[in-house]
């Protein structure tokens, strides 16, 4: 196993990850640790580039800081990136080297379940590592995160449609949903469970064919999801999604959903903003899976209870939010940001 360090000027420390023998290639990025040990999941994805999976693994851990501080937790920001397409090059011997390579940070990183990823791969990771939550089975084990995730993502779509369209109620509203993974399925079941209308999409069509039939949901092409006529747009994907090209394509009032990083760059806040569309920020929107792993964690009882109160107070949180970006005129990101940026500054001083 190589564990080499890479140099990035705004993280606490980054590694790359190399162990030929088993085929694992990716990086480990540590954000900060201010608020506790760094935590965030690991994303399998089969990247063209090394620098490619680095920059996603630095705007990932970035990220988690800013989701676990938004929602409370005392946890600081870590996520993990493996290069290798989870369909077919996900073997036993690659996720237990990946567990070697997140025990060599000795408590500093926690991982669990991200893009590509599922409980049965948390185990395997958890043969070489005690430092790994979203985990089936033992003491305080909190399985799947996604179905919490979506929960609280479903909460802030309502929350937005008060904001926006006058109304926390989905019934006949129309939803687009891009990607239909565990995250995306789950959104699917709860909008469909509220009335609302869904149009769909995934680059994988069985995950189409499946939330059709389920949900009589309307499929289009991965493409054609951004100019769909829709009351609510849910990236449920990939990040960088909410961009120059993009953006002028969208007939949406809101923009809620679970992805991480659905901005491209914060201009692309503002451009949403000058159109009219409320963008839900993303990291307060998709706490939900990291407020259930953190629960295994921190080692927490009573989870049910302890994340129903947690999602609730998010869900204020993003309310407060939208307000104030009522109240200032200017984009929702730009006041999570800053009110995550007082919490972490609180914690420093
Ligand atoms: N799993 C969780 O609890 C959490 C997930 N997230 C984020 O939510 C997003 C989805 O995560 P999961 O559902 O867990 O991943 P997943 O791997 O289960 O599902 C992702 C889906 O997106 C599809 N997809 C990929 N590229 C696409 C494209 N260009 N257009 C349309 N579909 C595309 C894939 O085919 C797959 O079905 C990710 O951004 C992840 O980081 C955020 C918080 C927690
Ligand atoms: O939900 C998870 O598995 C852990 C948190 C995470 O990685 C995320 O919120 O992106």
């Amino acid at each position: 196993m190589q564990i080499t360090p890479v140099a990035a000027p705004e993280h606490e420390q980054v590694v790359r990850i190399a162990d030929p023998e088993s085929g694992l290639l990716g990086f480990i990025a540590i954000h900060s640790t201010r608020r506790g040990p760094a935590a965030g999941g690991v994303r399998m994805r089969p990247y063209a580039q090394e620098a490619d999976a680095l920059n996603d693994a630095l705007r990932l851990s970035r990220g988690m800081t800013y989701k676990n501080a938004a929602a409370g937790l005392d946890l600081g920001g870590g996520k993990a990136v493996i290069m290798a397409d989870p369909a077919t090059q996900k073997t036993p011997d690659l996720l237990a080297a990946f567990g070697s390579a997140v025990e060599t940070l000795a408590g500093r990183y926690w991982t669990a379940e991200d893009m590509g990823m599922t409980p049965a791969d948390m185990a395997r990771i958890g043969t070489r590592t005690t430092c790994v939550a979203g985990l089936a089975d033992g003491d305080f084990a909190s399985g799947d995160p996604s179905p919490i995730t979506a929960r609280g993502i479903f909460y802030a779509i309502r929350t937005a449609a008060k904001h926006r369209l006058g109304s926390v109620d989905l019934t006949g509203r129309t939803v687009a949903v891009q990607g239909l993974g565990h995250v995306g399925h789950y959104l699917c079941g709860y909008l469909h469970q509220a009335g609302a209308n869904l149009i769909v999409t995934d680059i994988d069509r069985a995950q189409v064919a499946r939330v059709a039939e389920r949900y009589g949901a309307t499929a289009v092409a991965p493409d054609a999801i951004y100019g769909v006529e829709a009351d609510i747009f849910a990236p449920c994907a990939i990040g960088a999604i909410l961009n120059a090209e993009t953006i002028p394509q969208l007939k949406v009032r809101v923009v809620a959903g679970g992805a991480n990083n659905q901005l491209a760059t914060p201009e692309d806040a503002t451009r949403l903003h000058d159109l009219g569309i409320l963008y839900a920020p993303d990291y307060v929107a998709n706490g939900g899976g990291i407020i259930n792993v953190a629960t295994e964690i921190l080692k927490i009882s009573g989870r049910e209870a302890w994340v129903a109160s947690r999602l609730a107070a998010l869900d204020d949180t993003m309310d407060r939010i939208l307000t104030r970006a009522r109240i200032l005129s200017v984009s929702p990101a730009e006041v999570a940001d800053a009110t995550v940026d007082e919490i972490l500054q609180a914690k420093a001083a």
